[in-house]
Protein backbone atom coordinates (compact mmCIF):
# COMPACT_ATOMS: atom_id res chain seq x y z
CA UNK A 1 0.00 0.00 0.00
CA UNK A 2 1.23 3.53 -0.82
CA UNK A 3 1.38 6.00 1.63
CA UNK A 4 -0.05 9.39 0.22
CA UNK A 5 -0.37 10.78 3.30
CA UNK A 6 2.78 12.44 3.40
CA UNK A 7 2.58 13.81 -0.06
CA UNK A 8 2.66 17.31 -0.40
CA UNK A 9 2.87 17.99 -4.05
CA UNK A 10 1.64 16.01 -6.82
CA UNK A 11 2.03 16.30 -10.88
CA UNK A 12 -1.13 14.65 -12.96
CA UNK A 13 0.25 13.87 -16.58
CA UNK A 14 -2.30 13.25 -19.24
CA UNK A 15 -1.97 10.36 -20.87
CA UNK A 16 -4.19 12.44 -24.03
CA UNK A 17 -1.54 14.86 -24.07
CA UNK A 18 2.00 14.90 -25.64
CA UNK A 19 5.58 15.52 -23.42
CA UNK A 20 8.78 14.81 -24.47
CA UNK A 21 11.44 12.70 -23.54
CA UNK A 22 13.11 15.62 -21.14
CA UNK A 23 10.38 17.15 -19.81
CA UNK A 24 8.68 14.01 -18.75
CA UNK A 25 12.40 13.16 -17.18
CA UNK A 26 12.10 17.09 -15.38
CA UNK A 27 8.89 16.57 -14.34
CA UNK A 28 9.90 12.72 -12.53
CA UNK A 29 13.17 13.77 -10.82
CA UNK A 30 11.36 17.58 -9.86
CA UNK A 31 11.44 16.61 -5.84
CA UNK A 32 7.55 15.97 -6.56
CA UNK A 33 5.73 13.19 -4.31
CA UNK A 34 4.31 11.42 -6.88
CA UNK A 35 2.53 11.17 -10.37
CA UNK A 36 -0.91 10.42 -10.86
CA UNK A 37 -1.80 9.62 -14.66
CA UNK A 38 -5.23 11.15 -15.46
CA UNK A 39 -7.82 12.74 -17.79
CA UNK A 40 -11.38 12.99 -18.59
CA UNK A 41 -11.22 12.13 -22.20
CA UNK A 42 -8.91 10.92 -24.87
CA UNK A 43 -7.51 8.05 -21.91
CA UNK A 44 -7.28 4.70 -23.75
CA UNK A 45 -5.55 1.82 -22.62
CA UNK A 46 -2.66 2.02 -25.35
CA UNK A 47 -1.76 5.59 -24.58
CA UNK A 48 -1.92 5.10 -20.56
CA UNK A 49 0.42 1.94 -21.40
CA UNK A 50 2.92 4.23 -23.04
CA UNK A 51 2.90 6.77 -20.60
CA UNK A 52 3.62 4.36 -17.36
CA UNK A 53 5.85 2.62 -19.57
CA UNK A 54 7.77 6.14 -19.93
CA UNK A 55 7.62 6.80 -16.22
CA UNK A 56 8.67 4.04 -14.92
CA UNK A 57 12.68 5.02 -16.27
CA UNK A 58 12.52 6.78 -12.70
CA UNK A 59 11.83 5.87 -9.51
CA UNK A 60 8.67 8.47 -8.55
CA UNK A 61 5.40 6.72 -7.42
CA UNK A 62 2.94 6.55 -9.90
CA UNK A 63 -0.31 6.14 -9.77
CA UNK A 64 -3.33 5.41 -12.09
CA UNK A 65 -6.54 7.22 -11.67
CA UNK A 66 -9.32 5.13 -13.14
CA UNK A 67 -11.28 7.74 -15.54
CA UNK A 68 -12.06 4.67 -18.18
CA UNK A 69 -12.68 0.56 -17.79
CA UNK A 70 -11.12 0.92 -21.25
CA UNK A 71 -7.82 2.46 -19.54
CA UNK A 72 -7.13 -0.07 -16.81
CA UNK A 73 -3.57 -0.87 -16.75
CA UNK A 74 -1.59 -3.15 -14.62
CA UNK A 75 1.99 -2.22 -13.48
CA UNK A 76 1.14 1.25 -11.39
CA UNK A 77 1.92 1.30 -7.44
CA UNK A 78 -1.77 2.09 -7.38
CA UNK A 79 -5.00 2.86 -8.28
CA UNK A 80 -7.18 6.01 -7.44
CA UNK A 81 -10.64 5.56 -7.92
CA UNK A 82 -12.63 8.39 -8.28
CA UNK A 83 -16.37 8.68 -6.59
CA UNK A 84 -18.13 11.70 -7.76
CA UNK A 85 -19.68 13.08 -4.99
CA UNK A 86 -21.98 15.86 -7.15
CA UNK A 87 -22.23 14.22 -10.15
CA UNK A 88 -25.60 15.19 -11.04
CA UNK A 89 -25.83 12.13 -13.64
CA UNK A 90 -26.67 9.05 -11.43
CA UNK A 91 -25.08 6.42 -14.47
CA UNK A 92 -21.96 7.81 -13.13
CA UNK A 93 -22.03 7.24 -9.31
CA UNK A 94 -21.58 3.59 -9.39
CA UNK A 95 -22.21 2.05 -12.84
CA UNK A 96 -18.77 2.25 -13.50
CA UNK A 97 -17.69 1.05 -10.22
CA UNK A 98 -19.94 -2.21 -11.00
CA UNK A 99 -18.73 -2.93 -14.29
CA UNK A 100 -15.18 -2.75 -13.23
CA UNK A 101 -15.56 -5.27 -10.60
CA UNK A 102 -17.71 -7.42 -13.27
CA UNK A 103 -14.89 -6.89 -15.70
CA UNK A 104 -11.89 -6.98 -13.70
CA UNK A 105 -13.45 -8.93 -10.25
CA UNK A 106 -10.58 -11.59 -10.04
CA UNK A 107 -7.83 -9.55 -10.67
CA UNK A 108 -7.78 -7.15 -8.14
CA UNK A 109 -5.29 -6.69 -5.13
CA UNK A 110 -7.25 -4.39 -3.07
CA UNK A 111 -4.73 -3.06 -1.47
CA UNK A 112 -3.99 -0.79 -4.57
CA UNK A 113 -7.45 0.58 -4.90
CA UNK A 114 -7.69 3.67 -2.62
CA UNK A 115 -11.15 5.80 -3.67
CA UNK A 116 -11.18 9.53 -3.40
CA UNK A 117 -14.62 11.49 -2.83
CA UNK A 118 -14.34 13.71 -5.80
CA UNK A 119 -15.94 17.07 -5.91
CA UNK A 120 -16.09 18.97 -8.95
CA UNK A 121 -16.09 22.97 -8.63
CA UNK A 122 -15.52 24.22 -12.15
CA UNK A 123 -18.72 24.01 -14.24
CA UNK A 124 -16.45 24.27 -17.21
CA UNK A 125 -14.15 21.60 -17.03
CA UNK A 126 -14.74 18.16 -19.29
CA UNK A 127 -15.09 16.35 -15.81
CA UNK A 128 -18.25 18.35 -14.95
CA UNK A 129 -19.68 17.85 -18.25
CA UNK A 130 -18.82 14.20 -18.35
CA UNK A 131 -20.74 13.84 -14.89
CA UNK A 132 -22.77 16.50 -15.25
CA UNK A 133 -21.71 17.95 -11.90
CA UNK A 134 -24.05 19.94 -9.32
CA UNK A 135 -23.17 23.37 -8.78
CA UNK A 136 -20.92 23.98 -5.17
CA UNK A 137 -22.47 27.48 -4.19
CA UNK A 138 -20.66 28.47 -1.44
CA UNK A 139 -17.80 27.35 1.54
CA UNK A 140 -20.77 25.69 3.58
CA UNK A 141 -21.70 23.28 0.16
CA UNK A 142 -18.46 22.08 0.27
CA UNK A 143 -17.71 21.68 3.53
CA UNK A 144 -21.12 19.31 3.45
CA UNK A 145 -19.99 17.40 0.31
CA UNK A 146 -16.45 16.53 2.22
CA UNK A 147 -18.35 15.76 5.74
CA UNK A 148 -20.66 13.54 3.43
CA UNK A 149 -17.76 11.91 1.97
CA UNK A 150 -15.59 12.02 5.39
CA UNK A 151 -18.20 11.31 8.18
CA UNK A 152 -20.66 9.30 6.50
CA UNK A 153 -19.14 7.29 3.72
CA UNK A 154 -15.70 7.50 6.17
CA UNK A 155 -13.83 7.69 2.39
CA UNK A 156 -9.97 8.22 3.05
CA UNK A 157 -9.78 10.85 0.29
CA UNK A 158 -11.18 13.55 -0.66
CA UNK A 159 -10.27 15.63 -3.76
CA UNK A 160 -11.45 19.32 -4.91
CA UNK A 161 -11.31 19.44 -8.50
CA UNK A 162 -11.00 22.90 -10.16
CA UNK A 163 -9.78 21.33 -13.42
CA UNK A 164 -8.13 24.50 -15.36
CA UNK A 165 -9.55 26.89 -12.85
CA UNK A 166 -8.01 28.00 -9.73
CA UNK A 167 -10.52 27.67 -7.14
CA UNK A 168 -11.82 30.17 -4.56
CA UNK A 169 -9.88 29.79 -1.17
CA UNK A 170 -13.00 30.37 0.56
CA UNK A 171 -14.91 27.50 -0.60
CA UNK A 172 -11.37 25.16 -0.85
CA UNK A 173 -11.27 25.99 3.71
CA UNK A 174 -15.09 25.20 3.87
CA UNK A 175 -13.90 21.88 2.18
CA UNK A 176 -11.45 21.26 4.40
CA UNK A 177 -13.40 22.22 7.46
CA UNK A 178 -15.47 19.17 6.06
CA UNK A 179 -12.55 16.73 5.60
CA UNK A 180 -12.15 15.73 9.08
CA UNK A 181 -9.38 12.92 9.19
CA UNK A 182 -9.47 12.36 5.63
CA UNK A 183 -6.66 13.23 3.10
CA UNK A 184 -7.48 16.35 1.19
CA UNK A 185 -6.30 16.68 -2.47
CA UNK A 186 -6.80 20.63 -4.00
CA UNK A 187 -5.99 20.67 -7.75
CA UNK A 188 -6.72 22.91 -10.38
CA UNK A 189 -5.56 26.07 -11.93
CA UNK A 190 -2.21 26.40 -10.04
CA UNK A 191 -0.13 28.59 -12.45
CA UNK A 192 2.71 30.23 -9.86
CA UNK A 193 4.58 29.34 -6.70
CA UNK A 194 2.63 31.36 -4.93
CA UNK A 195 -0.88 29.84 -5.70
CA UNK A 196 0.66 26.57 -5.03
CA UNK A 197 1.84 28.09 -1.43
CA UNK A 198 -1.82 29.34 -1.41
CA UNK A 199 -3.62 25.78 -2.23
CA UNK A 200 -0.53 23.99 0.10
CA UNK A 201 -1.34 25.89 3.06
CA UNK A 202 -5.04 24.81 3.14
CA UNK A 203 -4.94 21.68 1.23
CA UNK A 204 -2.61 18.36 2.24
CA UNK A 205 -1.68 17.74 -1.47
CA UNK A 206 -2.19 19.70 -4.23
CA UNK A 207 -2.09 18.93 -7.77
CA UNK A 208 -0.53 20.30 -10.59
CA UNK A 209 -1.78 19.09 -14.05
CA UNK A 210 -2.34 21.63 -17.15
CA UNK A 211 1.08 23.59 -16.08
CA UNK A 212 3.14 20.79 -17.32
CA UNK A 213 2.03 21.19 -20.85
CA UNK A 214 1.94 25.34 -20.73
CA UNK A 215 5.09 26.22 -19.12
CA UNK A 216 7.11 23.52 -17.60
CA UNK A 217 9.88 25.72 -15.90
CA UNK A 218 6.30 27.47 -14.04
CA UNK A 219 5.47 24.02 -13.12
CA UNK A 220 8.32 22.99 -11.49
CA UNK A 221 8.91 25.60 -9.71
CA UNK A 222 5.23 24.88 -7.57
CA UNK A 223 7.39 21.77 -6.32
CA UNK A 224 9.71 24.03 -4.28
CA UNK A 225 7.06 26.71 -3.33
CA UNK A 226 5.22 23.97 -1.57
CA UNK A 227 8.48 21.57 -0.04
CA UNK A 228 10.22 25.03 1.02
CA UNK A 229 10.66 25.07 4.98
C1 LIG B 1 -4.81 -3.54 -12.51
C2 LIG B 1 -6.22 -3.78 -12.16
C3 LIG B 1 -6.82 -5.00 -12.62
C4 LIG B 1 -6.88 -2.82 -11.46
C5 LIG B 1 -8.28 -2.92 -11.11
C6 LIG B 1 -8.95 -1.58 -11.04
C7 LIG B 1 -10.41 -1.77 -10.89
C8 LIG B 1 -11.12 -2.07 -12.13
C9 LIG B 1 -10.96 -1.70 -9.65
C10 LIG B 1 -12.32 -2.03 -9.24
C11 LIG B 1 -13.44 -1.46 -10.02
C12 LIG B 1 -13.51 -0.02 -10.07
C13 LIG B 1 -13.78 0.60 -8.78
C14 LIG B 1 -13.37 0.64 -11.27
C15 LIG B 1 -13.46 2.09 -11.49
C16 LIG B 1 -14.58 2.43 -12.38
C17 LIG B 1 -14.48 3.77 -13.03
C18 LIG B 1 -14.38 3.80 -14.50
C19 LIG B 1 -14.49 4.90 -12.30
C20 LIG B 1 -14.46 6.27 -12.83
C21 LIG B 1 -15.79 6.83 -12.77
C22 LIG B 1 -15.98 8.23 -13.20
C23 LIG B 1 -17.29 8.82 -12.85
C24 LIG B 1 -15.09 8.96 -13.89
C25 LIG B 1 -15.35 10.36 -14.31
C26 LIG B 1 -14.15 11.12 -14.70
C27 LIG B 1 -13.18 11.45 -13.65
C28 LIG B 1 -13.63 11.66 -12.25
C29 LIG B 1 -11.91 11.57 -14.04
C30 LIG B 1 -10.79 11.84 -13.17
C31 LIG B 1 -10.55 13.32 -13.00
C32 LIG B 1 -9.66 14.04 -13.92
C33 LIG B 1 -8.42 13.40 -14.40
C34 LIG B 1 -9.98 15.30 -14.23
C35 LIG B 1 -9.18 16.19 -15.08
O1 LIG B 1 -9.30 15.88 -16.36
P1 LIG B 1 -8.64 16.78 -17.49
O2 LIG B 1 -8.68 15.98 -18.73
O3 LIG B 1 -7.31 17.24 -17.04
O4 LIG B 1 -9.42 18.12 -17.63
P2 LIG B 1 -10.86 18.66 -17.79
O5 LIG B 1 -11.77 17.99 -16.84
O6 LIG B 1 -10.71 20.11 -17.46
O7 LIG B 1 -11.26 18.49 -19.22
O1 LIG C 1 -4.85 20.74 -14.72
P1 LIG C 1 -5.01 21.63 -13.52
O2 LIG C 1 -5.93 22.78 -13.75
O3 LIG C 1 -3.68 22.01 -12.95
O4 LIG C 1 -5.73 20.73 -12.41
C1 LIG C 1 -5.02 19.66 -11.84
C2 LIG C 1 -5.89 18.48 -11.59
O5 LIG C 1 -6.72 18.67 -10.48
C3 LIG C 1 -6.70 18.05 -12.80
O6 LIG C 1 -7.35 16.85 -12.52
MG1 LIG D 1 -5.82 18.20 -17.31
Amino acid sequence: MIDYRGWRHVFKLDPDKTIGDEALEAICESGTDAIIVGGTYGVTFDNTLELMSRIRRYAVVTVLEISSLEAVVPGFDSYFVPLVLNAGDPDMLFAPHVSGLLAYGSYIHWDEIITEGYLIANPDAGVAERTQAGPIQDAATAKAYAQVATRICRLPIVYLEYSGKYGDPDVVRGCRAGVHEAHFFYGGGIRTPEQAAEMAAIADTIVVGNLIYEDLSAALATVAAVKRP
